[in-house]
């Protein structure tokens, strides 16, 4: 088997590429590139572990024709377009928890390098001035921080600040009472945190809800002499708003280390007054660019090589011990969508997905996701579990889940049913010995069947004579029978034939087959 291939396209800890040779990829480190260089390489690789220097953009997306997984070292995917890799079928994880330490810890030291600040008394006393009497600092003992976003960071924050006996307040829409109350701290509204904050820290994705968060009027109204910090993502500030704020007093300082426009190499808020800043550090120490460098390679490596998927932003989690449990099962599922979207005609608008038995125990997100991969191919033949259910929400498909958890007849079972004009018509299969996939129900008929390859579907009146009649027909444009496989719903009523052939077969043929006596239904089946 080739090995899946990886390209690491941004600074990253050597255990990465290492962890990828282990795991069984084949890796290139290639992180000093134009967007127009990645768009030419990008179409060999099956992987791509960044940071935020890459951005993946619909461009390299378009010309990454291979490209299962993208996997950034760290939190913040605002650089990935992140819709359009899931209409493309490509998973995108993060590694959510790896530089949350360092991250708050950097937001730490920027809000005591404000209180102090450090920076500007350390250049000028190196330049031999020796400026004590123009450094007056505050002490943060007793001062209220507001947090805008109170999730991993932004709670570690509130614990360190806890500890310098800094009173906090926070502002999450998402945040729960029951969560703030465990943290400590007191959950308000935005505009009452502005009012009463002496430092403001800000830890929110970027995110058409969060961007230009401290907009002008919000900088312009809130307590004068506050100080902000910003080791969350640029955007998230009004840049040029801050700085009139700056120079007019009304915001006291600032620091950040996060731009609109990054590398930041000539921004407008570059010498306003008290403003300092860092290059997008936050994430920047051994130990977090060691555990984000591990993760992404394991987890990237686990999707390609045996179909772990860990932390992904848009694809249901399925960790590496689950994984083979469940490969038959998605395999089983994948097919009779498949089936049920290939037989079913009309405009389908629900699909329902029954788990029973053994099945209704297993993670049923993936499942579901495979179900719809295979039925979707309806529509779109590059279609996979990463983008199905975005085509089924597209289309406006209602999907509902089943769990049954006491055996029937099989003691795991997946079924598959779809409302037609017709009234539901559902498909059934299990697994013979944990692992082998088998159709055991085609529309109310009991039948024992393999889906793979090409297959002949044949509805029929049950009457002597009518397999002899196919086979010869068949045989006669050699055309080969791998399997055999007949249900019927009672003697002498509607029965059905599934066939595996060695090739597809021919429309003319199907034609033919169609004006055998009895025959009801032809349709070949791929899978
Ligand atoms: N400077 C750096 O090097 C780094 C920056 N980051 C940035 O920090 C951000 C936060 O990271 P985590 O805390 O791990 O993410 P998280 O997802 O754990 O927390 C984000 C919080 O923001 C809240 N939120 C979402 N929309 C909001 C809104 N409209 N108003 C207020 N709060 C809102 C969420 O409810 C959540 O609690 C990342 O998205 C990333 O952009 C992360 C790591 C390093
Ligand atoms: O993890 C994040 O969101 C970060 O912003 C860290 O960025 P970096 O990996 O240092 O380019």
């Amino acid at each position: 088997m080739t090995k899946p291939k990886v390209l690491i396209s941004d600074k990253m800890d050597p255990n990465a590429a290492r962890i990828f040779e282990e795991r069984g990829c084949e890796v290139d480190v290639i992180t000093d590139h134009t967007p127009e260089q990645l768009a030419e390489i990008i179409g060999q690789y099956d992987g791509l572990a960044i940071r935020s220097s890459t951005t993946v953009t619909k461009e390299i997306l378009d010309a990454a024709t291979n490209l299962k997984v993208i996997g950034r070292a760290g939190i913040g995917v605002d650089n990935v377009d992140i819709p359009y890799a899931s209409g493309k079928g490509v998973v995108v994880m993060n590694t959510p928890f790896g530089n949350s330490i360092t991250t708050a810890e950097h937001a730490i030291a920027m809000i005591m390098a404000l209180a102090r600040q450090i920076p500007a008394a350390n250049t000028r006393t190196q330049a031999g001035e020796w400026p004590k009497k123009d450094f007056m600092g505050i002490e943060v003992t007793g001062k209220t921080l507001g947090l805008i976003g109170a999730g991993n960071i932004g709670s570690i924050v509130a614990s360190r600040a806890q500890g310098l006996k800094m009173k906090v307040i926070a502002y999450d829409p998402f945040l729960t009472e029951e969560r703030a109350i465990e943290l400590g701290i007191e959950k308000v509204d935005l505009d009452t945190l502005l009012g009463r904050a002496d430092f403001v820290s800000l830890h929110t994705p970027l995110t058409d809800q969060t961007r230009n968060i401290l907009s002008r009027e919000r900088l312009e109204n809130a307590k004068p002499g506050i100080r902000i910090v910003n080791c969350a993502r640029g955007g998230l500030i009004d840049e040029a708003a801050l700085k009139d704020c700056l120079e007019s007093g009304q915001v006291a300082a600032a620091a950040l280390d996060v731009f609109e426009s990054e590398p930041a190499t000539d921004n407008p808020l570059f010498g306003a007054p008290n403003f300092i800043c860092t290059p997008h550090l936050g994430a920047s120490t051994t130990e977090a660019q060691v555990n984000v460098a591990l993760q992404v390679a394991e987890q990237i490596s686990d999707y390609l090589v045996n179909g772990g998927v860990t932390n992904a932003l848009n694809m249901p989690s399925l960790s590496a011990e689950e994984a083979p449990k469940l490969k038959p099962y998605m395999g089983l599922a994948e097919a009779l969508g498949s089936l049920v979207g290939q037989l079913a005609h009309g405009n389908l608008e629900k699909v329902s997905i029954e788990r029973e038995g053994a099945a209704a125990e297993l993670n049923g997100k993936p499942i579901t996701g495979a179900v719809l991969a295979g039925f979707m191919r309806r529509y779109s033949d590059t279609v996979n579990m990463v983008n199905a259910p975005y085509l089924a929400k597209e289309r406006g498909l209602e999907v509902s889940e089943v769990r049954q958890s006491r055996e029937g007849a099989f003691n795991t079972l997946i079924r598959v049913t779809v409302q037609t004009a017709e009234g539901p018509r559902s498909v059934a299969g299990t697994l013979f010995g944990n692992d082998a996939p088998r159709l055991v129900e085609i529309f109310g008929i009991g039948i024992e069947a393999e889906l793979s390859g090409h297959m002949l579907y044949v509805v029929n009146d049950d009457k002597p004579g009518f397999i002899g009649r196919i086979g010869t027909l068949l045989g006669s444009h050699d055309i080969n029978i791998g399997t055999f496989n007949l249900g019927r719903r009672e003697a002498g009523g509607e029965a059905v034939l599934l066939l595996s052939l060695d090739q597809k077969i021919p429309d003319d043929v199907i034609a033919q087959a169609t004006e055998i006596e009895g025959v009801k239904l032809v349709k070949a089946l791929e899978f």
